[in-house]
């Protein structure tokens, strides 16, 4: 990658304090991902010169602009990305939309949208190539949205053939249990909902979760963001092979029991990480651990993500 076109700014915004940006110059993976893989799980941030930051943000990111979104796929051997809307940028897609729009059809979107939205903007957003949407519950990182608002909206986007992305942690699973078992389509969790752990990988936390997808056959899983929820690390840097290895365990358990249900993705460009900033290229080599098998690693970056968001490439 060039690192002249490759640098983080910040346009006309201020950063959140202690923001770390993306890392420039990844390496290049050892692991060779196979043909057609899909970045599952990835954003776009701004430019904020082009495309503001919405007023009701939670954090000012750097930027992270598509035409370097796309330079990374191409580093890292993918072939197509699923970019989600971020929260900085509120229920504005414009960033979002424009980067669909520029990916030679390699690219597709889950979206953040309110119950105000017409069905002629949803379509428009389908003719794009949005294929969801995303209900976010951190509560660092968005204000409560009603879940009458929230149902309604699924209910909706479920006659376009869409999905619901959730965002959550491990231990507000109970209490949001009968509202996501009452979601009328497709549902994806964000991150394997965020274990913690620092708990064992068949502890009760866990299990609640792995529960969850168990008795719920349209509960999906992306098997993401090691970088986020390692404890003990190592971290994916400095040419680190093993990277992040108290997450493999939990990842690894939903990939096996769920292979036809699991997404990856890099999470690029890691907006909030606090203490270090994956090298990508290192991050894509924690895939052959979570996914031993070459059959794995085809569901998990090739047929599960191409049935979710490109069902009509599927054949019969
Ligand atoms: O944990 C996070 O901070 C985070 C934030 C966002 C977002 O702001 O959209 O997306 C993610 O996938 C993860």
């Amino acid at each position: 990658m060039s690192q002249d076109n490759n640098k983080p700014v910040s346009g006309d915004f201020t950063k959140t304090a202690g923001w770390l940006d993306w890392y420039t110059g990844p390496s290049k993976p050892r692991f060779q991902v196979p043909a057609g893989a899909v970045d599952a799980h990835c954003h776009v941030f701004g430019p904020g010169a082009a495309f503001p930051y919405a007023p009701e943000r939670k954090y000012t990111p750097c930027d992270a602009s598509r035409e370097q979104l796309f330079a990374l796929r191409d580093h890292l051997g993918f072939d197509r990305n699923v970019v989600v809307q971020a929260t900085c940028h509120g229920a504005d897609n414009r960033a979002l939309l424009d980067a669909l729009a520029n990916s030679n059809g390699r690219a597709r979107g889950v979206a953040t949208v309110r119950r105000s939205i017409s069905d002629t903007e949803l379509q428009a957003m389908h003719d794009a190539g949005v294929r969801g949407v995303r209900f976010n519950f951190v509560k660092r990182l968005v204000d409560f949205t009603p879940k009458d608002e929230l149902l309604e909206i699924a209910s909706r986007i479920a006659k376009w053939g869409w999905h619901v992305v959730i965002y959550f942690e491990a231990v507000d699973l109970p209490e949001l249990w009968d509202f996501f078992t009452a979601l009328p389509t497709t549902v994806v969790v964000d991150h394997m909902g965020r274990p913690d752990t620092s708990k064992p990988v068949d502890g009760p936390e866990f299990e609640l979760f792995l529960k969850f997808m168990r008795q719920h056959p349209n509960v999906w899983s992306k098997v993401s963001c090691p970088e986020r929820l390692s404890v003990t690390g190592p971290k994916a840097l400095n040419g680190e092979q093993n990277a992040y290895t108290d997450v493999s365990p939990f990842a690894r358990r939903v990939v096996e029991e769920f292979p036809d249900r699991v997404l990856w993705g890099t999470d690029w460009p890691h907006p909030n990480l606090k203490d270090h900033m994956p090298d990508d290229g290192l991050l894509v080599d924690f895939i052959p651990h979570i996914a031993t098998t070459a059959e794995r690693q085809q569901q998990l970056l090739v047929s599960n993500p191409l049935r979710l968001y490109w069902p009509e490439e599927q054949k019969g």
